[in-house]
C-alpha cells in the first residue's frame, strides 16, 4: 500500500545542533501510529518537521506521493496535514467557538463541520461561548483537537495529548480518537506515556535521542521490550 506520509532519512536541526538522524517513517491512510519517546527525544520536532515548523532540515518528506519537504507549512495545512500542537495553545481573547471556528481557514471538504465536533466533544457545547483560557485543560484539548478536525484533515499529528491532565480527563479524550479514525482520517499520536500510546496504535515507532530504537505493532513485542527500546537500555529490534 502506497504510504499517505513518508518520511526518507529525515534530518533536522537547530543551528549547528543535529536534533533527528535519518527519520524513516510512514503512516498509511486511516492508521493510527504512535510516536513515543522520553523528553527531548525529538517528537515534537518530528512532527513540526512535517507541518513545515522546522525548516532546517535534510531527506524527504512525502505526503499523498508529493514531496512536501520544502512546501511552507500554510500550504501544507491546505494539502490536509493538521496539528495539534503540545500545550493546546488557545487564542485567549476568543471563545471556545470561536476558536474552533479557526479551524475553518481552510476550504478542504469533508465530514466535519462545527455541529460534527460538538457531537464528539458534547462536553463543549454548554460552553461554546465561554472564554477559552476559563475552562478546563482536558476542555481545551477537546477544542484544539476539534479545531484541527475542522480542517478535515487527512492526518491529524497530536502533541502529547496527556500531558498535565489527569487519567479520568485523558481516557475521555482518547476515546474520541476510535469516531476520528472511522472517519477515515490517519492519526499520529506524540506520547510519552508508552502503554496508552499503543492501546491506542496500530503500529509505534520508538524514538531515542533522535534516532528511531525500535518500531512495529505494539502487540509483537509487549510494554517491557518497548519499555527498554524507549529509556535505551534494550536491544534494536524492528528496524528496517
Ligand atoms: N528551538 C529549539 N532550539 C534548540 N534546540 C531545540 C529547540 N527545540 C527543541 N530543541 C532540542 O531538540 C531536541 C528534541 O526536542 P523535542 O522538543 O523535539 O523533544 P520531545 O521528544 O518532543 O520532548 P518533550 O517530550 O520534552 O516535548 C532536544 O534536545 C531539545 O532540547
Amino acid at each position: 500500500m502506497t504510504p499517505l506520509l513518508e518520511t526518507s532519512d529525515l534530518q533536522t536541526f537547530y543551528g549547528d545542533f543535529q536534533a533527528l538522524f535519518g527519520l524513516d517513517f510512514s503512516i498509511a491512510e486511516g492508521e493510527t501510529v504512535a510516536m513515543i519517546g522520553a523528553n527531548g527525544a525529538g517528537k515534537s520536532t518530528f512532527l513540526r518537521s512535517i507541518a513545515g515548523l522546522n525548516t532546517q532540515k535534510k531527506g524527504t518528506i512525502r505526503f499523498a506521493g508529493e514531496d512536501i519537504t520544502r512546501l511552507r507549512a500554510d500550504l501544507i495545512s491546505r494539502r490536509g496535514i493538521a496539528l495539534v500542537p503540545e500545550g493546546r495553545v488557545m487564542f485567549p481573547s476568543l471563545t471556545v467557538e470561536e476558536n474552533l471556528l479557526m479551524g475553518l481557514g481552510t476550504d478542504r471538504a469533508g465530514a466535519w463541520t462545527l455541529k460534527k465536533v460538538y457531537e464528539l466533544f458534547p462536553a463543549l457545547t454548554s460552553i461554546r461561548h465561554s472564554s477559552s483560557v476559563r475552562i478546563s485543560g482536558g476542555q481545551q484539548q477537546m477544542v484544539a483537537i476539534g479545531r484541527a478536525l475542522l480542517t478535515n484533515p487527512r492526518l491529524l499529528l497530536c502533541d502529547e495529548i496527556s500531558l498535565g491532565l489527569a487519567p479520568k480527563i485523558t481516557n475521555d479524550i482518547y476515546a474520541c480518537f476510535s469516531e476520528i479514525k472511522a472517519s477515515g482520517t490517519a492519526i499520529m499520536l506524540v506520547e510519552q506515556d508508552i502503554v496508552r500510546a499503543c492501546q491506542a496504535a496500530d503500529r509505534f515507532y520508538c524514538l531515542l535521542e533522535g534516532r528511531i530504537s525500535l518500531t512495529g505493532r505494539p502487540a509483537d513485542f509487549g510494554i517491557e521490550v518497548i519499555s527498554r527500546s524507549y529509556f535505551g537500555t534494550g536491544d534494536h529490534h524492528g528496524l528496517a
